[in-house]
């Protein structure tokens, strides 16, 4: 779940950029790039760690041309470590192109011998990026037609692209001399939404990214998402051309951008993800409600930040004080898209402090969006009894987390789910709380999707159905044998 973000702007467009992959940090925290075109010369600078401490002035100066994209990185295919692997990817034919990429390819090791075998292109690093990137490339090469690239020799390649590349990809590329491509997979896993605004003059600038939070900071109207299966070009002058590439294109959104990855303030599939996660917290509340008695439960209280707005409203649907607990160190990121096990037990410690005072001889219910290999939990109810708690109740806003999340979220071993292969009780006895209430599968979709036009929903870690086709049990014993995170 990388932050992507594409600029056409009618004025240099580097300092866009870095102000839109700020908004988009909370996606990616590893690794930073960005991309400008002038004229025919691609600008980039790539960093590691987070944007603000990544670029220098320097780099910023470097990045000229008024069409740009960024991307902030989680890995969730190869390494964060490596330096080779940070966005965006490179090739100098056809054209010269960059793309960056959100998502994870599912038929990676289809696609790694064919490019090989078949295309007789060469890969440098174990990212699925690179083989998206080189996808198109090849597709482009042998799909123009007559001299000049056309938005109907772009479109084509994509929907050949579509037919070749499994899993999830929402993806910017800069192609040169030409402009910005946008695309979506067939089943708009991973999201994308599209900005205009005027520029002085009343010329159109336009903005693709991840989120919406990005086109309102920037003072752009949000247009649209981009359509699962479809693609949008902007030429370098700023006129846009889309078709839909997909046969059969069908919107299956990944769930855990409501619970977790997005930010409250973000609009995703025509759903406000706050209103969102304060339905959650009404369902919630009424599962609590069926399984404890009176006064088991003196105070809510959320665990920051992103159990925030489900348990204010399970404060108020309970009728319980609501209490901050937990005070949160704004220096430390989140811990869940942090790279291997120790650095995210030693974060958690050290992002989160129990003041005493809210504990001491209380029952108190705490309520987190998610619990996943249970890192964040087992510490959190240590502190609220080291803080001098009476009871702890644990509630989790998402179901169990029970299968690998394949489509861009680093949970690729059954192995590492705290829920995996375990019941609820057994559950709470791992993270050592006296009660633990979780969301039904049935709760969230409805808590979702109320009122909006989504009919179906990617809930592949809590109902083990992937709408890809390759995530076959062959495919989920492979990605456990040769992924590490
Ligand atoms: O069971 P775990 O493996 O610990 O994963 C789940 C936890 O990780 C996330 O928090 P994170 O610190 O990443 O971000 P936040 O500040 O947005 O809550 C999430 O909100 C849960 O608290
Ligand atoms: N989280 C993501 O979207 C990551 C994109 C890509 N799979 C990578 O690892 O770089
Ligand atoms: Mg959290």
């Amino acid at each position: 779940m990388c932050g992507i973000v594409g600029h056409v702007s009618t004025s240099p467009v580097n300092q866009q950029i870095y102000d839109s992959l700020l908004l988009l940090q909370h996606r990616g925290q590893d690794s930073s790039g960005i991309a400008t075109a002038d004229g025919d010369t691609f600008h980039i600078a790539k960093v590691k760690g987070q944007v603000r401490e990544g670029y220098r002035t320097r780099d910023m100066r470097n990045l000229l041309g008024n069409v740009g994209l960024g991307h902030v990185r989680y890995a969730t295919a190869g390494s964060a470590k490596s330096d080779d692997e940070v966005q965006p990817f490179y090739v100098n034919a056809p054209y010269g192109i960059v793309l960056v990429h959100n998502g994870n390819l599912t038929n990676t090791r289809e696609l790694r011998k064919e490019l090989f075998n078949v295309d007789r292109r060469h890969l440098n690093s174990s990212s699925d990026t690179e083989l998206l990137l080189n996808v198109l490339a090849n597709e482009l090469q042998h799909g123009i037609n007559g001299d000049d690239l056309t938005p109907d020799d772009l479109f084509d390649s994509i929907s050949r692209l579509h037919d070749r590349v499994e899993g999830s990809y929402a993806s910017v590329a800069l192609i040169s001399g030409y402009g910005l491509l946008a695309f979506r997979d067939p089943f708009g896993i991973r999201p994308l939404v599209l900005g205009r605004r005027d520029d002085e003059h009343g010329r159109d600038e336009w903005v693709v990214a991840s989120e919406s939070l990005v086109l309102e900071s920037g003072g752009y109207d949000l247009v649209r998402d981009v359509e699962p299966g479809e693609a949008i070009f902007i030429s370098m002058g700023g006129e846009l051309f889309s078709r839909q590439c997909a046969v059969n294109p069908r919107l299956v959104p990944c769930s855990f951008e409501y619970v977790y990855l997005a930010r409250p303030d973000s609009v995703m599939n025509g759903i406000s993800i706050y209103e969102s996660r304060l339905r959650m917290g009404k369902t919630l509340a009424a599962n609590v409600e069926r399984s404890i008695s009176a006064g088991d439960i003196d105070v809510v209280m959320p665990i920051p930040d992103s159990g925030r707005p489900t348990a204010m409203e399970m404060a108020k649907t309970l009728g319980i004080d609501y209490r901050e607990g937990f005070y949160k160190n704004r220096y430390v990121g989140r811990t869940f898209i942090m790279p291997g096990q120790k650095v995210r037990k030693k974060s958690v410690r050290q992002k989160l402090n129990a003041l005493p005072t809210e504990f001491r001889g209380k029952n108190v219910l705490l309520v987190d969006d998610s619990i996943v290999r249970g890192t964040t939990s087992k510490e959190i109810v240590e502190m609220a009894r080291q803080a001098g708690a009476n009871s702890v109740t644990f509630a989790s806003a998402a179901p169990p987390v029970r299968y690998p999340h394949v489509y861009g979220i680093n949970m690729p071993s059954r192995g590492e789910l705290v829920a995996s292969g375990r019941s609820i009780e057994e559950i709470a006895s791992v993270i050592s709380a006296d009660r633990l209430v979780y969301q039904e599968v049935s709760d969230l979709f409805t808590a979702i999707t109320e009122g909006s036009n989504v009919k179906e929903l990617d809930m592949s870690c809590f109902d083990g159905t992937y709408v890809t086709g390759t995530v076959t049990p062959e495919y989920l014993a492979w990605l456990e044998l040769n992924t590490k995170s």
